[in-house]
């Protein structure tokens, strides 16, 4: 190699490697945590927890936003024995990351009473007090954390709600047992593996060349559109599912489309939220809404989404009385898909 690249490329290869080397060790690292109960009860004794209570983070107010402390095995171990517990509620944590230097997460859920367990559950308002934080609904508290706080609290409610969920063998209708990491369930009297499931879900914002397709349903909190997303249905193509949901909720047949980025969404359950973007012939605009499924759907101009995300918050509408609604908050993918399209007028859209 060093014959044909000159000392930049060289060192640009090797700054490269390094990178890659931190990133495949990690990973390796949580590889082998996944699948090693022994390697996993040891890193609890020098990782980091992160707490819930009924599936609401623990987090405390620092001086401009929350925050999610960790607490050492240690400290855990003193709070359960503070109120009275063993550790044995330990078994229920769930291991959610590594730091670069190979420091395991891990969540653990205090209010929830596992089988696994014989614990019962802590009293929030007590373990509150005593942490000096607030157990917060996760639908409020992923907006009030950074974005590396929001994703690790976000996998760790997934997967802390999926076991809660599946604590019996839907065959044999037995207990099942969650293994070390959490990454698995196994029904001891048949041997069925569980794992942690994950819905993938297509959000697609329709354009017909000038203008986006801005949806509502009746769920959503009041005032705010976003782009169509709809659930993959079993043995369908994503892009089958983007044709679909389009055709069935307003009507539309999608000419091209392209896929833009990806999210994992914790509500209702945990999906996977595949972002495109599409379009549809000229000419073919006109909406059939199915009210079944939508309350609004309308067409929207490129200033007028603009003028929407500028002033995006439902308090500043109110405000401004000139806002006729807002769009998702800048955390949800609606709102990065949305954006893109009003910054990247001219994507070349690839045919479907
Ligand atoms: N992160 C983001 O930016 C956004 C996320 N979303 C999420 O996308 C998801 C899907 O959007 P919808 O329009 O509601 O989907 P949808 O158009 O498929 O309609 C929902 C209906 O689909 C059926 N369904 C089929 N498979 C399902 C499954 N695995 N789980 C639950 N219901 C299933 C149910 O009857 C449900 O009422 C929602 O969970 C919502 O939270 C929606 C918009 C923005
Ligand atoms: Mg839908």
């Amino acid at each position: 190699m060093s014959l044909y690249y000159g000392t930049a490329c060289r060192r640009k290869f090797f700054e490269g490697y390094r990178l890659l080397s931190t990133y495949v060790t990690k990973t390796r690292y949580l590889f082998e945590l996944k699948e090693d109960d022994d390697a996993c009860k040891k890193a609890q004794q020098t990782g980091a927890f992160y707490l819930f209570h009924n599936l609401a983070p623990l987090l405390q107010k620092s001086e401009h936003q929350y925050v999610a402390p960790q607490h050492s095995l240690l400290e855990l171990e003193r709070l359960l024995g503070k109120f009275g517990q063993d550790s044995q509620i330990l078994e229920d944590s769930v291991l959610i990351g590594c730091s670069e230097q190979q420091e395991a997460w891990f969540a653990l859920d205090l209010g929830l009473n596992s089988s696994s367990s014989i614990n019962a559950s802590l009293q929030k308002a007590e373990v509150e007090t005593a942490l000096q934080g607030s157990f917060i609904k996760l639908t409020k508290a992923l907006f009030e954390l950074n974005v590396k706080d929001a994703s690790l609290l976000s996998t760790a409610h997934a997967l802390l709600r999926w076991h809660d969920a599946h604590q019996f063998c839907s065959r044999s209708g037995q207990p099942t047992k969650k293994n070390v990491s959490g990454s698995k369930r196994v029904c001891p009297s048949n041997n069925i593996i569980y794992y942690p499931q994950v819905a993938p879900v297509v959000i697609t914002l329709v354009s017909d060349g000038t203008r986006c397709l801005l949806v509502r349903q009746s769920s959503f909190p009041k005032g705010m559109y976003s782009a169509l997303a709809g659930f993959c249905d079993i043995g369908e193509s994503l892009e089958e599912t983007v044709r679909r949901e389009i055709a069935e909720e307003v009507g539309l047949e999608v000419d091209r489309l392209h896929y833009s980025a990806s999210q994992h969404w914790p509500f209702p359950h945990s999906t996977l939220m595949i972002a495109c973007h599409a379009t549809v012939k000229p000419g073919q605009t006109e909406l059939q809404v199915n009210l079944r499924e939508l309350e609004a759907a309308a067409w929207f101009s490129r200033d007028e989404v603009a003028t929407v995300l500028r002033r995006n918050h439902p308090s500043n509408q109110q405000q401004s009385g000139a806002v006729p609604f807002w769009l998702p908050p800048k955390l949800a993918i609606a709102h990065q898909l949305i954006k893109e399209w009003v910054e990247k007028p001219t994507c070349s859209p690839l045919p479907a």
